[in-house]
């Protein structure tokens, strides 16, 4: 709503009694000191509101710098019934535009308008302004933090003057500390919030890179050795079979002699990508074991249906010939329990490593259930 521009201008007092400045200073330090960053907006425009309301002001705002003082924005503003809000159009303001402003608020701190319509010919961009808004009286007191003019905070009279006191000034310059108080630890709390959260996402992404096999991609031992602790309690709790299947690459050894460890690592990330496709519905999960070890884990699956699976892999991995250009065979072993609340993940490890074992001992290539294992014993 804008302001009557005929309005008669008069002359009126615009200063809250020491008393009445003693209680509502309380208040607003009360509010300040408990504030939150995201409550900012809220609590200072409410601090303007007592200073502007105790004081008979129109309107009471806090402008803050660019950081290197060539431009100001209008960042919080209290207004009196019926004054016209001006904060959205004044953001960004060049330094330049108001040159007589600027200069008195860097050297003085402060700047005191009786009467707009007395300033003089150098006010320039600033008086224009002051009329443009009809204000008749302003006063505004630089804020500080760690010593350095960071913004200010003022208040107008539209359409009549007062002649400020000194009291209003030390008023004024109470409220400015605060509110720039307010601002430093908020600013501060934020900082301290983006920290905390760039420290968290990089634990995260450590804790991860912890747990990832750099060469396959796949989730390495340590990342192993949890989920498997973590599967084993579940089904121990549950009582549901949990199903391991070690997958092992036949001679590789002799691979990376005749063909050199670069392809020997071709193969390595080629069969863990097999394994990947092949076992992803939700629970199951492949690591790499080590060398050229590979261990799937897989929670409530039937052991049919997981041979079958297994039987895929080793025809796929046998394919591998025709995309990497040298035989490649795994052995894989498989073991399958409903765990005892006695059973540790070591027994698991040891019971799949009898099966890959037999794998080998068998002549390779092929898939071998752990007699131990409930359900059907299937080779291949
Ligand atoms: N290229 C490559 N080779 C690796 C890597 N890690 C371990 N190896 C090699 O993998 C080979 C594993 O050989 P062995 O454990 O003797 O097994 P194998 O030759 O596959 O014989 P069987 O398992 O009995 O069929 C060793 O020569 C290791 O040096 C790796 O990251 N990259």
């Amino acid at each position: 709503m804008l302001e009557n521009p005929s309005k008669q201008s008069t002359t009126a007092p615009a200063s809250s009694t020491e008393e009445g400045f003693g209680l509502m200073i309380s208040v607003i330090s009360m509010q300040l000191i408990n504030s939150t960053p995201d409550q900012s907006q809220t609590h200072i425009e409410h601090a303007l509101a007592l200073l502007g309301r105790g004081g008979s002001k129109d309107r009471c705002y806090v402008f803050e710098f660019s950081p290197d003082h060539s431009s100001m924005s209008n960042t919080y503003e209290w207004t009196n019934d019926g004054i016209q809000a001006h904060k959205p159009e004044l953001q960004n303001i060049p330094a330049e535009t108001m040159p007589y402003f600027f200069e008195r608020m860097c050297h003085d701190g402060q700047i005191l308008v009786d009467d707009a319509k007395l300033l003089p010919e150098e006010a320039g961009g600033f008086r224009d302004e002051l009329l443009r808004e009809n204000i008749r009286s302003m006063m505004a007191v630089g804020m500080y933090m760690e010593g350095e003019l960071v913004g200010f905070v003022g208040c107008d009279l539209v359409n009549r003057q007062t002649q400020w006191l000194e009291r209003d000034i030390r008023h004024m310059r109470l409220v400015a500390d605060m509110i720039a108080n307010t601002i430093a630890r908020h600013k501060t709390e934020e900082r301290l919030r983006a920290t905390e959260a760039q420290l968290l996402e990089a634990n995260a992404k450590l804790a991860q890179l912890a747990r990832q096999d750099s060469l396959t991609g796949l989730v390495n031992r340590r990342g192993l050795d949890e989920c498997l602790e973590h599967e084993l309690r579940r089904a121990i709790r549950a009582q549901h079979p949990l199903t391991l299947l070690m997958v092992d690459v036949d001679f590789f050894k002799r691979l990376n002699d005749e063909h050199g460890h670069l392809h020997g690592d071709e193969v390595l990330k080629a069969v863990g990508q097999i394994l990947q496709r092949h076992f992803k519905r939700t629970g199951e999960y492949v690591a790499r074991f080590g060398g050229d070890e590979f261990m799937v884990v897989c929670p409530q699956s039937e052991l049919d249906e997981l041979t079958t699976q297994a039987k895929k892999v080793l025809a796929r991995v046998r394919l591998l010939e025709q995309q990497l250009g040298s035989s490649v065979t795994v052995s894989i072993g498989v073991h399958s329990a409903i765990p005892k609340p006695q059973t540790s993940t070591d027994d698991l490890m040891r019971e799949v490593d009898v099966a890959v074992y037999f794998a080998k001992q068998c002549g390779r290539n092929r898939i071998e259930v752990n007699p131990k294992a409930q359900g059907n014993l299937a080779t291949s």
